[in-house]
């Protein structure tokens, strides 16, 4: 069974093995939320070198074939080659390690898989299947996004800090109130904020 979880990765090590399209899926999520990646590959798909200009010190490519020293010390790995083979041997030596592996061809082979998900600001909404179906994840995803089009960081940003007023100044009817805020769009909620400092119509 695999637990969610967020896991912080800001400056810890994280290596990705395989320089394909889907290590570069895996290597550009863990680069937007901070984590320092380093990708051991034979050959690197070609936008990799975007990462290294856009990302900088973060991003560290290293051409070669895979090797157990690369994972030494490492916070989390994952195996994205396109052998089998080798995702199974990295898989061994992060046992060895005692390092969390996410192979990217065997869910029995990982200990933590990676959901999709959609991030705006503080809101993030994660979906897996549990291995099942990676597709179906993909397709819940787009789904959400088109539903949820209208919440953006400020929109969150705003509803901490109403929620903040609610449960210091209007506790005793916190649930109604905070009902009442999500049926609210962003302009409307700035005014009810506006309204809520000033404590009128409460
Ligand atoms: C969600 C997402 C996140 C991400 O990758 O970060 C993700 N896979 C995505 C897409 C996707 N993956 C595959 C296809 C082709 C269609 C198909 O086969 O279904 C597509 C669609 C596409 O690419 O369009 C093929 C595939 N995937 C896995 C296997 C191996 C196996 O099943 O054993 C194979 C067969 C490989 C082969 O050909 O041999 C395994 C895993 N894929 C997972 C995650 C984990 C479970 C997530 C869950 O619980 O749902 C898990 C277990 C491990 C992991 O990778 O962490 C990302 C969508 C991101 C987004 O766009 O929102
Ligand atoms: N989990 C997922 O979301 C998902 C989605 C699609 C495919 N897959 C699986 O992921 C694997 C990788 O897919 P891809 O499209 O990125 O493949 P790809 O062929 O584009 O890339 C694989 C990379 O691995 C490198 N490589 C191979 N052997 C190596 C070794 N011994 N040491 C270092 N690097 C090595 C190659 O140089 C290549 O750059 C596929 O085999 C497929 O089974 C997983």
């Amino acid at each position: 069974m695999f637990y969610p979880i967020m896991l912080d990765i800001k400056n810890r090590d994280i290596v990705v093995i395989g320089g394909g399209k889907v290590g570069y899926r895996k290597a550009t999520n863990f680069l937007n939320f901070e984590g320092k990646v380093k990708v051991i590959s034979e050959h690197f798909f070609t936008k990799f070198y975007e990462l290294e200009n856009k990302y900088d010190k973060n991003i560290i490519l290293i051409e070669d074939t895979y090797k157990k020293e690369y994972i030494k010390g490492s916070f989390l790995v994952v195996a994205a080659t396109s052998s089998a083979r080798i995702n199974e041997r990295i898989s061994k030596d992060c046992d060895d390690e005692e390092i969390l592996c996410n192979v990217v061809d065997s869910l029995e082979n990982s200990n933590f898989i990676c959901p999709s998900f959609i991030n705006k600001g503080d809101l993030l909404l994660a979906i897996s299947t549990m291995g099942k179906c990676p597709f179906l994840s993909k397709k819940i995803r787009e789904d959400l996004e088109k539903r949820y089009s209208k919440i953006d960081e400020e929109y969150i940003i705003l509803l901490g800090k109403v929620r903040n007023i609610i449960l210091s100044k209007y506790n005793h009817k916190k649930d109604k109130l905070l009902k009442y805020c999500l049926e609210l769009n962003k302009e409307e909620l700035k005014d009810f904020y506006e309204e809520l400092i000033k404590g009128e119509n409460i």
